[in-house]
């Protein structure tokens, strides 16, 4: 065959397997676009093909068992609330607290298995407050649950506590004036060990997780790690309220769930006039030196976390925490209407949506319903900004009337626990 000729074979050789080659490339970014299309439903944009896929390609189920560790003035109440509607909408089992507990497992106590209502067992979800005992959740939960909780910056979280327990709280009565600053000055001349809910008043966070509340750092440092290890052993993954819409990111990743499955309305949010604006840096450090266990395992577990998004990819993260900020607002809007404003007690009219207030001193802001709304949407709309107590009790009707529970007295636990702190709502009338 002439030179030229050879050429020319040669060159539509290559340019067959170049063809071969694109159609090839062609065809898997397809692939990865549709599923990742399919992934997203709502999704106005895909993903930069830079994004890793979720964990485990091809795209696992959904996954149905989750316990949430709701630790205190975390924004575990706004956590509650989207494991409550995902377990809703696919019709998951919910174990919620006997009525001798209120809402919670019978918080401070450590939690036990004997403390969940019956009619709520065997459950896929558990999200209420409870004080963590491994062994007997692991007794309760089916096995391949995924633990997954919640922290937050200390010192704000020792604010929002002395706030909301001010009244409950010996610890904190005692203090003159209701003084944040004049408790830190002198913590011990307030604080009693052992006494009614002194778990408030000190490394709140560490009595959560199971530990030992009164253990300083500063004497014994093994114990700190100690504890870090447990979580880590159990939670496989650690949220941070400060990073709330990347926390959402990483779990709804972790459970491959739809971003549609974690849109949340704000609860539990103190108004302005009963939170400090800002914490002054010399507060500040004395919250974080009276809770040093808390301090601890926070800044441990907010360096873990940001390992975690990076290695998930941090512009991806971040461009999905934006989506989700986007559509967040569009549901809000959709709900409450164009100005969906957090309101006090007083101006909330559905009565499912009032939010508990702890005392006079202290408003809980929530949302309310544009009047004349009915049918699926409306419902959705109530759930999405429906607080604690009442959804708790909501739930707990349904999944009775599921089981086929019939309205009869509870039977009363042996050994009652202390009574939980929970009042009825405050009425908007007496506010
Ligand atoms: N999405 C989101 N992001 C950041 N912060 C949030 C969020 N949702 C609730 N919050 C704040 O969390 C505080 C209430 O926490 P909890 O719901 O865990 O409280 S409780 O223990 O169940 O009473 C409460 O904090 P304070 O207002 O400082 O008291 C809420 O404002």
């Amino acid at each position: 065959m002439p030179p030229i000729l050879q050429h020319l074979q040669q060159a539509t050789k290559m340019m067959s397997r170049r063809k071969i080659l694109l159609l090839v490339l062609g065809c898997g970014t397809l692939s990865l676009l549709i599923h990742q299309g399919a992934q997203l439903s709502w999704y106005p944009k895909l993903f930069p093909l830079s994004c890793p896929p979720l964990r485990g390609s091809p795209p696992r189920p959904k996954h149905m068992t989750v316990a949430f560790l709701k630790t205190h003035k975390t924004a575990g109440t706004t956590v509650q609330n989207i494991l409550f509607r995902f377990a809703e909408r696919h019709n998951l089992t919910v174990a919620l607290p006997h009525p001798s507990c209120e809402h919670q497992f019978c918080y401070p106590r450590n939690f036990s298995a004997h403390f969940v209502h019956p009619a709520t067992r065997p459950p896929h979800v558990l999200a209420s407050h409870l004080r963590f005992d491994r062994a007997e959740l692991e007794r309760l939960m089916p096995p391949g649950t995924i633990y997954v909780t919640i922290l937050r910056e200390p010192a704000a979280m020792f604010e929002s506590l002395f706030s909301y327990y001010n009244q409950y709280c010996p610890a904190f009565r005692r203090v003159p004036n209701a003084s944040l600053e004049a408790f830190l000055r002198a913590p011990e001349a307030y604080y009693r060990a052992g006494e009614h809910f002194a778990m408030f008043a000190h490394n709140t966070l560490a009595y959560d997780l199971g530990g030992d509340n009164e253990r300083s750092p500063r004497d014994d440092a093994a114990y700190l790690a100690g504890l870090i290890r447990q979580v880590e052993e159990v939670f496989s993954l650690v949220m941070i309220a400060e990073y709330f819409d990347e926390s959402l990111v990483l779990l709804r990743r972790l459970l491959a769930w739809d971003l549609d499955d974690v849109l949340y309305a704000k609860l539990n949010a103190r108004a302005a006039s009963s939170r400090l604006a800002a914490i002054p840096a010399a507060l500040a450090r004395a919250a974080r030196a009276w809770n040093a266990l808390d301090a601890g395992l926070y800044d441990h577990f907010n360096a873990t976390f940001w390992r975690r998004v990076a290695s998930a990819g941090r512009a991806c993260v971040e461009r999905e925490a934006r989506e989700l900020r986007e559509a967040r607002e569009r549901l809000l809007r959709r709900c409450f209407g164009d100005e969906p404003v957090l309101r006090p007690a007083a101006q909330i009219r559905t009565k499912q949506l009032q939010p508990w207030q702890p005392s006079r001193k202290v408003d809980i802001m929530g949302y309310d319903l544009p009047s004349g709304g009915a049918g699926p949407a409306t419902e959705a709309c109530l759930k999405l900004a429906m607080p604690e107590v009442q959804y708790s009790s909501y739930l707990l009707r349904k999944q009775k009337r599921r089981g086929g529970v019939r309205a009869r007295p509870e039977p009363v636990l042996d050994n009652p626990p202390p009574r939980p702190i929970r009042a009825l709502p405050r009425s908007p009338q007496g506010h």
